[in-house]
C-alpha cells in the first residue's frame, strides 16, 4: 500500500484544523494511502515532519495550516533527494500558495481536489540556506509585516499587511541597494524590493501578473526612491497588475539573483523574517510536484 502523512497544524486559520484534519484522512485512505496523521505543536515541527516523511521514502506529504505550515512543510521537502508527492490544504489568512496554484480557500473544496489526483511541478524558492514559495521582499514595508499582530492579520487578512506597510512609509525609508544577476546589475536607492516567484503576493494575485508557479524564473520588481505621492499613486498599479511597468519600478525576469545593501537591511521571506543582506536568491525550476485542480 502506498504511504502518507497528513501534516496539521491545529492552531491555523480559524482553529478548525482538527475537523478538517478527519476528512481529509478519509480522503486520503480512500485515495489508497495508508496514512499517518501528525499534529504541529508549535515553530519547526511541520519542517521536521516533512523532513522524516521524506526520509522514510513516502509516497505523499499533505500539509493543512496556513503559508507558515506550508512553508515549512516545502523547507523539510525541498532540500531532500526523495521528495514525495505533495499536496496542501489551505487554512491561513492570506494562502498566497494556494491562490498561486488556484488551490480553492475553501478547506473542503481544496480536500476534494486532492482526490482528482491531477500534479503539476511546481518551482520553489532559495534564499541563502532555505527554502520559500512565494515571495522575498525587502525595505520598510516588508519589515513592517513582521510586526502586524496576529489578531489584526486575522481580523483583516491580506489588508492587514499593506495597511501596517503603508503606514510605516509615512516615513520613507529609502535604502541603497545593489542587484546582480548573470550580467545585469542594478544599483541605487530603493524604496522596495519585491523577488516574487508566483502571481500571487500578499493575497493580490496581480502584483506579478506573468509569473507563472512553474516559469522558472525570479519576478524581481525594485521600487526606485520616489516621493510620497508618486509611490501612493504606484499601489493602484498592484491591483491592475501594472506595477512592472512603471517608470519607477525596475522589473528584472532572472533565475537568480544576488542583492547587498550597505544598510542592515532583513529580508521578509513569505511573510515572516528572513535573512539580513546579502542575499542570494534563486528559483529551482519545477522542484516540487503538486497536486493541483484540473485546468478547466
Ligand atoms: N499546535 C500549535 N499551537 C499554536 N501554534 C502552533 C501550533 N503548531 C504550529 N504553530 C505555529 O503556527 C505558525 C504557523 O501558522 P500558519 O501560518 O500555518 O497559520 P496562520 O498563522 O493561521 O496562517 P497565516 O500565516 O496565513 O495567517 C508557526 O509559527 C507555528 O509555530
Amino acid at each position: 500500500m502506498k504511504q502518507a502523512m497528513l501534516i496539521v497544524n491545529p492552531s491555523s486559520g480559524k482553529e478548525k484544523g482538527t475537523e478538517y484534519a478527519e476528512h481529509a484522512l478519509k480522503t486520503m485512505n480512500k485515495m489508497g494511502y495508508e496514512t499517518e496523521i501528525r499534529e504541529t505543536k508549535g515553530e519547526g515541527d511541520a519542517m521536521e515532519f516533512a523532513r522524516e516523511a521524506c526520509e522514510s521514502k513516502l509516497d505523499f506529504i499533505a500539509a493543512m495550516g496556513g503559508d507558515g505550515t506550508i512553508n515549512e512543510a516545502i523547507n523539510g521537502i525541498a532540500e531532500q533527494e526523495h521528495r514525495p508527492l505533495f499536496g496542501l490544504i489551505p487554512l491561513g489568512t492570506v494562502n498566497d500558495f494556494a491562490r498561486a496554484l488556484n488551490i480553492p480557500l475553501d478547506p473542503e473544496e481544496a480536500i476534494s481536489i486532492l482526490e482528482q489526483q491531477n500534479t503539476r511541478k511546481t518551482d520553489v524558492g532559495k534564499i541563502n540556506d532555505r527554502y520559500f514559495i512565494n515571495i522575498v521582499a525587502v525595505g520598510a514595508l516588508a519589515e513592517a509585516s513582521f510586526s502586524t499582530p496576529v489578531e489584526q492579520k486575522t481580523k483583516l487578512g491580506p489588508l492587514a499587511y499593506i495597511i501596517e506597510g503603508v503606514k510605516k512609509m509615512k516615513e520613507k525609508q529609502p535604502f541603497e541597494l545593489r542587484v546582480q544577476s548573470d550580467n545585469v546589475v542594478w544599483e541605487g536607492e530603493a524604496l522596495l524590493m519585491l523577488v516574487a516567484l508566483t502571481n500571487s503576493v500578499g493575497g493580490f494575485e496581480t502584483i506579478a501578473p506573468e509569473a507563472e508557479v512553474n516559469d522558472g524564473m525570479l519576478h524581481v520588481m525594485i521600487i526606485k526612491d520616489i516621493a510620497m505621492p508618486q509611490f501612493l499613486l504606484l499601489l493602484p498599479k498592484i491591483i491592475t497588475g501594472e506595477l512592472g511597468n512603471s517608470e519607477h519600478v525596475e522589473y528584472l525576469k532572472v533565475p537568480v539573483i544576488e542583492a547587498s545593501s550597505t544598510y542592515e537591511m532583513i529580508a521578509n521571506v513569505d511573510g515572516d523574517e528572513g535573512d539580513k543582506l546579502p542575499i542570494k536568491v534563486e528559483n529551482l525550476k519545477r522542484h516540487i510536484e503538486i497536486l493541483v485542480p484540473k485546468e478547466e
